[in-house]
């Protein structure tokens, strides 16, 4: 990045999330990932230097090694004119979505992160002209616990996303409760697959997007504002799915391409393109819970059709869903168990604070921070390492429930060397595609007690919605809470 060459009509507003906000370069496969603040929030420009390069650090040398290279892109720290970004920034406001401009863009500090931009082919350095439709899902974690210290015993039963629905929609953050399960995206079972991405089509709140040569297509801008409608999205792609025949049109014509997307989303879900090395084994544990959650619709529906049982039938070692779900099952212990960890650790710094750089807390995220996280006995010894090699399993589980996949697709030109691009089959075409995934920024430490607290709000909320839907008078009481102790007192 050639810093007095910086021009911000290069740039444009791409989209950003809780934490950052991404533009990307018109001409070139890269984007800029900024750091987003609440006003006031001071950081030096050291600190902020500082995060972005843990970020970095703990791309490369912890996620790369858990995910495969092929996968992950950490990008690099870089530093940039200030009157670029002021200008950049000015530029870009009036595209930012409402329900995100509580926090600002850092301009102050000069650091973003450069990273390629994943909307595009992973093989190609230039925006290239021939079309390019790009799907990114959130897809949430995919297990359900197992631990012993979980309380309630319906999270044995009922996926986290599927029991948060209920507050999330009683909060208004979403008009809808989604349908989808991620239990069913990841149980690699064709059919529950499919199922759960024509959910996430339906309603796809956050956790599907789509872009096309670069532009969101489909998918959440915004809280209130959403793309959504699935003749349009037909209309964007028929044309990858039907090359030869671009002129179907009507509702047959959207099912078909709808179809066919799927299709090929699965794939390439399901697709190793990389080889499952003996070196990429790393002790991962191995849960053996349930792989279904009780509130997903997909039995009911699948049985209903009287099509198949529902029956996991895995994934395959290596592809992009194995990994994340390996990752996220770092969790063993549920944040109901890890909460007395924390406290433990708490404690200790307390007594001994400058044990906290011993402990890599904050990093660095290296060789040794890796070393550390192949411990997976669950066996307490009741040390403080034990409590701390824990936690830091956590935060990383917890990255991996809370990244995105992206799936770039494009068609495929007979004159191209097929061997060193991956080619997916849909039923009357052949496209390229790349898979990657973004957003693995480490979870904070600080975050661990919220967590806790959260959990137990999802939890007791969601027992109390299930309740009010077979008792009238608890629906009352749950729509007017602060009634409650009205009623309770009289
Ligand atoms: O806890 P969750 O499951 O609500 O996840 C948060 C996400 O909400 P979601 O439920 O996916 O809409 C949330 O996404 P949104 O802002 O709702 O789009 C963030 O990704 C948040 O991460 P961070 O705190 O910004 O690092 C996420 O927080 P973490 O818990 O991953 O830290
Ligand atoms: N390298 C990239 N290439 C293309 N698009 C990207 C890239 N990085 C981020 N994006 C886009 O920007 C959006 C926001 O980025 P990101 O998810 O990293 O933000 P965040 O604030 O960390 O998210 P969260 O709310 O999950 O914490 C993504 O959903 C994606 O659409």
């Amino acid at each position: 990045m050639e810093a007095e060459k910086m021009d911000e009509n290069e740039w444009k507003y791409h989209g950003e999330g809780n934490k950052s906000l991404v533009i990307s370069h018109v001409q070139r496969c890269v984007v800029l990932r900024f750091l987003k603040f609440a006003p006031g929030r001071n950081l030096t420009p050291e600190e902020i230097f500082h995060h972005l390069k843990n970020i970095v650090e703990f791309g490369k040398h912890i996620m790369k090694l858990y995910l495969g290279e092929n996968y992950v892109h950490y990008g690099e720290v870089v530093q940039l004119p200030l009157d670029f970004l002021k200008r950049l920034c000015l530029k870009i406001q009036s595209e930012r979505p409402e329900s995100r401009c509580e926090k600002e863009m850092d301009i102050l500090s000069g650091y973003a992160m450069c990273l390629p931009n994943l909307t595009r082919l992973q093989t190609c350095h230039l925006v290239e002209h021939r079309p390019i439709v790009c799907i990114e899902i959130k897809p949430k974690c995919g297990f359900i616990p197992i631990s012993n210290s979980v309380s309630k015993e319906i999270k044995n039963r009922v996926c986290r996303f599927c029991m948060y629905q209920h507050l999330k929609v009683a909060k208004g953050k979403w008009k809808r409760i989604s349908r989808y399960c991620p239990l069913d995206l990841f149980s690699g079972n064709k059919q529950r697959m499919h199922f759960a991405l024509s959910n996430l089509l339906q309603e796809a709140q956050n956790n599907l997007k789509i872009f096309k040569n670069g532009e969101l297509i489909f998918g959440c801008r915004d809280y209130h504002n959403s793309l959504s409608d699935l003749n349009e999205l037909s209309h964007h792609l028929k044309t990858f799915f039907f090359p030869a025949n671009g002129l179907i049109s009507g509702p047959h014509c959207t099912r078909t391409v709808i179809k066919e997307l799927i299709n090929v989303i699965t794939m390439t879900l399901l697709s190793t393109t990389e080889n499952y090395r003996a070196s990429d084994k790393r002790p991962i544990p191995i849960l053996q819970g349930r792989n279904y959650c009780e509130a997903s619709h997909v039995s009911r529906e699948l049985l209903r059709n009287g099509k198949h049982s529902v029956e996991c039938s895995g994934l395959p070692k290596g592809c992009i869903l194995h990994k994340t779900l390996q990752v996220q099952m770092l969790d063993l212990l549920d944040i109901e168990g890890l909460l007395p960890l924390y406290n433990r650790v708490e404690q200790y710094l307390e007594e001994f604070p400058e044990e906290r750089s011993t402990l890599q807390i904050d990093g660095p995220y290296d060789e040794t921070f890796y070393e550390r996280l192949k411990n997976i006995s669950v066996e307490d010894d009741g040390s403080v390492e034990y409590a701390a090699t824990k936690i830091h399993q956590y935060r990383v589980a917890m990255t991996a429930k809370d990244c995105s996949i992206m799936i770039a697709l494009s068609p495929y030109l007979q004159d191209e060397c097929s061997e060193q691009r991956s080619v997916v089959t849909a039923s009357q075409s052949r496209l390229m595609y790349s898979v990657s995934i973004l957003d693995l920024d480490f979870k904070p430490y600080d975050n661990i007690p919220y967590q806790y607290k959260r959990d137990s709000k999802i939890v007791n909320h969601y027992l109390k919605s299930i309740q009010a839907k077979e008792d009238p008078l608890s629906n009352f009481l749950l729509e007017n809470e602060e009634c409650t102790l009205v009623l309770q007192k009289v």
